[in-house]
């Protein structure tokens, strides 16, 4: 205990006295002429105090400051259970004390502010905040002003914020611009615009380190700064698998306090070259096309998917592929094992004890197993699939409570490589609609759920074939950005041979553009014969891909999922 930040005296809350405790680490107050049996205790951590203001202070709707002189205000993380969601909300929790004299309001005022800094030195100071102003249903700057800011600046926490006028603004920004003093990013908006500052901030970091993002035997270096998401897209699955809930206040409120959870990354590299980075889905089949197609209602909004799902459900396809991966250690975990990556998730844990051995130091991780796994090692499966699906986490979405893979973990340096099985249409439709349920999707027997380390994707030879004249061909005039040209890619759909329609357009990790090639859709009597890959929410121009897991590449300002069962049984902080 720090001895020198204990304090201890009686206060009165409203017109009742308590007698409050500040022990170092934790504050709490107790109603002292209650019967002993009434007695309620309620227990702050101080890493979880959010501001301490001389008077009595409300700060929402907006800020009203009655100053009394001998009262003062504490504000601090409040949990609730979240109605449906796999995690608790956080809310602002407020109590007013009053002193009986100024001297001793100053010495709680000064004591806590103190207790605050020891206790959580990772707390953010200055942030850089990226809004996308277009994000999910389009209202990321209201919810950044109207919940975000006055939270900050209680925090004191001082922010620079850009509003995006264009696609990868922030992902360019991070890469070229001064980042001198500045703790961690927020991305305002949903996982499209979480991966532009992903792909900014490891872009950075490993060109200031010197090393070569296209070799994929290379150990990247993790990241320096944090990354908090404050949620407003429309899957917003990165916010949903790190923090259990959808809520801005909540999120905020894990960015002020400087929570941190590691996040594995998955690189995909095509012909030697890196493609992009994902944290949450690599898909081919069916999340590729559902993609694919729902670009092109991006004007629907967040609906856009459900509409592009079943249009992709109906119109039942299936892909041929050749699909190799590299195990990971089946003693340490198994994607099968029914367990869930919570906050202070012991596989996790072991993890960073095992690749970041010096107290957690993200400097300090040297380990690259890829360059020496030989080829052995890598098994190889071939056939037809509805979809594969590699993810670095469960994928958790408000869609999907439980996720793409339900036991997969945040932080492991592994990923869950999903396989299914070319089957009957109701069959799939068992296996989608068991996303939306606790039952097991991997119970089925056309699906199969692999840890690894390493996936590769490619063509059967005679899938390469039809690829090059029946299905996407990839006929691509690369050309650099600079130079005002772009690569054009055109599909084949049947006889017909057109440009292709996405409006999304692709553009690759080094900021190169290349325009999709996409399915014909639902329009054309001959099914495609090759998909595309959804990487994060975007559509890559590579059928043929090789991935890798780095662990704990990044740092998000978040602690994974708080087990809500804790605050049903009473384990919760008050
Ligand atoms: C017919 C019933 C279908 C029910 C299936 C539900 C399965 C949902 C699993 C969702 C996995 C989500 C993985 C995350 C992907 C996002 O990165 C990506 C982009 O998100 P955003 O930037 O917010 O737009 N979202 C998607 O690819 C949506 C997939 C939806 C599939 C139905
Ligand atoms: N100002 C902007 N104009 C157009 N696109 C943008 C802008 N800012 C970001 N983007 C892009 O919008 C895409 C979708 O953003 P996101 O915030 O994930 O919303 P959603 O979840 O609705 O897809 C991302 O790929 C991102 O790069
Ligand atoms: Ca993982």
């Amino acid at each position: 205990m720090d001895t020198d930040l204990r304090l201890e005296s009686s206060l009165w809350v409203g017109n009742k006295r308590h007698r409050a405790v500040l022990t170092g680490w934790n504050f709490n107050w107790t109603e002292v002429d209650q019967k002993n049996c009434d007695k309620k205790t309620i227990s702050v951590p101080v890493a979880e105090v959010v501001g301490v203001e001389e008077g009595r202070v409300e700060i929402l709707p907006q800020k009203l400051v009655e100053d009394k002189d001998k009262d003062f205000t504490v504000f601090y993380v409040k949990r609730s259970s979240s109605g449906g969601s796999s995690g608790l909300l956080w809310r602002l929790g407020r109590t007013q004390f009053s002193c009986p004299s100024r001297v001793l309001r100053d010495q709680w005022t000064e004591h806590l502010r103190t207790a605050v800094k020891t206790h959580s030195p990772s707390r953010p100071h200055k942030l850089l905040v990226f809004i996308n102003p277009y994000g999910g249903k389009k209202k990321g700057r209201q919810i950044y002003h109207s919940v975000v800011a006055p939270l900050f600046e209680l925090a004191g926490i001082s922010s620079h914020v850009i509003v995006t006028e264009r696609a990868n603004q922030a992902r360019d920004h991070l890469l070229k611009k001064d980042l001198t003093g500045f703790d961690g990013v927020v991305s305002v908006g949903g996982d499209g615009m979480f991966s532009e500052i992903l792909h900014g901030l490891i872009g950075r970091t490993q060109q200031e380190s010197g090393l070569c993002e296209n070799d994929p035997a290379v150990t990247l270096q993790p990241c320096p700064l944090h990354i908090g998401i404050i949620p407003a897209g429309s899957t917003d699955c990165v916010c949903y698998a790190t923090v259990g809930v959808i809520d801005p206040v909540t999120s905020a409120l894990h960015v002020i306090i400087g929570d941190s959870q590691p996040l594995d990354v998955c690189s995909v590299y095509h012909a030697s070259a890196l493609v992009r980075y994902s944290v949450s889905l690599v898909g081919y089949g069916f999340y590729g096309d559902v993609l694919a197609e729902s670009e092109k209602h991006r004007w629907m909004g967040p609906l856009r998917y459900d509409y592009s799902g079943t249009m992709v459900y109906l119109s039942n396809r299936s892909y041929t592929g050749v699909v190799q991966y590299l195990p990971a250690d089946p003693m340490l975990s198994s994607p099968r094992d029914k367990t869930r990556c919570l906050s202070g998730c012991s596989v996790c844990s072991r993890t960073t004890e095992r690749h970041f051995p010096d107290s957690g130091s993200l400097y300090s991780a040297h380990y690259s197993q890829f360059s020496t796994e030989s080829e052995g090692d890598w098994v190889s499966v071939e056939g037809r699939f509805r979809c594969v699906s590699l993810t670095c986490m469960s994928s958790s979405c408000p869609r999907s409570p439980q996720g793409l893979s339900p036991s997969a973990h945040l932080a492991d340096g592994t990923g869950d490589l999903i396989l299914v099985w070319d089957t009957h249409p109701l069959s799939f439709l068992k296996f989608l609609h068991r996303h939306t349920s606790t039952e097991d999707q991997f119970d089925l027997p056309f699906v199969e759920v692999h840890r690894v380390k390493a996936l590769r994707f490619s063509l059967p030879s005679s899938g390469r074939e039809e690829e090059a004249f029946g299905g996407i061909a990839e006929q691509s005039v690369v050309i650099d950005e600079e130079d005002q040209s772009y690569v054009e890619t055109v599909s084949r759909c049947g006889s017909q041979l057109r440009l292709a329609e996405s409006s999304a357009g692709v553009e690759m990790a080094n900021g190169q553009k290349k325009e999709n090639a996409f399915l014909c859709g639902l329009c054309c009597s001959k099914s495609p014969t090759v998909s595309v890959w959804n990487c994060d929410g975007e559509i890559l121009p590579f059928t043929e891909i090789l991935c890798r897991i780095h662990g704990q590449l990044v740092r998000l300002y978040a602690r994974g999922i708080e087990d809500s069962t804790e605050l049903r049984w009473g384990k919760g902080q008050v």
